[in-house]
């Protein structure tokens, strides 16, 4: 495993040198939606590749022990053992990146993998998750709590209420506290990118947080009205580029909210390669957040296997 982004001294003047130039993003986002998508046969390697990057997530008042229990059997076998054998990965341990619950449900899915004899990581969201509006000391409590449970992954909100007032100094201070408080897990930062205005700020906010330690970045709660978008992703993996060549330390990146279907799924693994690379096509370095975005890659591997769509009895655990 790669060295964690330690962060650094808020760079103040870095951050407020900040200009995003909109149209040259809209036109990029544009670009990477009309590229072609890898070749009929290479397809299904790439959405096998997308479901090992998913954090797959229950995210719900309803949330009870038993959907986390089958969500996690989910993201164990993400992919139907038969499915997977024609295509010669069967033994190739495939699981999703990581699940991601509630902190209350931490401790039910701890079970349920332990009892499976699986180290698929267990991702909390945290700090008042998702509008952040709690005192300080109660979202630090949340994380440490959650931490105690056995998450690995903490995915906090930032106090956009902060971030709107250019309080920056004060989000990168809650953010290194924050970062104090996961130990060794590591900590995925959401902006809620339909929350901040506009693009220089996401970039701004994109910046404060890793300079605080983030190990990830990532868009959204998935509760905002405007979750992950392609341009607002250009603007994120950007910021991250230049701190990259800034600092040395890689940072990943997340995209969460609304993501639905494996056509989507393999935009998304373009926009990685084509603006970090190879090097952050991996879990250690990308995730995408999705809650009901398996069963349309699973369908499509389907599809690719047999020729034919599945019925819906045919993937009941999907
Ligand atoms: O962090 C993950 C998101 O909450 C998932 O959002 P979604 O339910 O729209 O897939």
């Amino acid at each position: 495993m790669s060295a964690r982004n330690p962060g650094m001294n808020l760079d103040l003047e870095w951050v407020s040198k900040v200009r995003v130039n909109t149209q040259a993003v809209l036109k990029r986002a544009q670009q990477i939606q009309g590229q072609k998508l890898p070749k009929k046969q290479w397809q299904a390697a790439w959405l096998l590749k997308a479901v090992t990057c998913i954090d797959l997530t229950t995210l719900a008042g309803d949330d009870t022990p038993s959907n986390v229990h089958r969500l996690c059997l989910k993201a164990i076998q993400p992919v139907r053992h038969d499915l997977l054998k024609e295509m010669d990965m069967h033994d190739k341990g495939v699981t999703t990146g990581a699940v991601c619950v509630y902190p209350s449900r931490v401790a039910d899915a701890v079970k349920t993998l332990k009892a499976a004899n699986s180290s698929l990581p267990v991702a909390s969201v945290a700090t008042g998750f998702p509008a952040g509006q709690t005192p300080l000391e109660t979202r630090l409590q949340e994380v440490r709590l959650a931490v105690a449970d056995g998450a690995t992954e903490i995915d906090i909100v930032i106090n956009r209420m902060l971030a709107l007032t250019g309080q920056w100094e004060a989000m990168y201070d809650e953010i290194r506290q924050f970062r104090e408080a996961c130990g060794d897990a590591h900590m995925k930062t959401i902006l809620a990118i339909g929350e901040l205005g506009t693009f220089t700020n996401v970039y701004k906010a994109s910046l404060v947080s890793m300079m605080a330690g983030s190990d990830f970045i990532k868009t959204s709660t998935g509760k905002e009205s405007v979750n992950a978008t392609y341009p607002v992703a250009i603007v994120m993996v950007r910021a991250i580029r230049d701190y990259f060549l800034c600092t040395g330390h890689k940072v990943g990146f997340k995209p969460a909210g609304g993501i639905r279907t494996a056509q989507e799924s393999l935009v998304w693994l373009t926009l990685i390669k084509e603006e970090l690379g190879n090097d952050w096509l991996c879990p250690l370095l990308f995730r995408l957040g999705a809650s009901s975005l398996l069963a349309d890659i699973e369908r499509q591997i389907y599809h690719h296997v047999t020729g034919q769509y599945a019925a819906y009895h045919e993937l009941p655990m999907a």
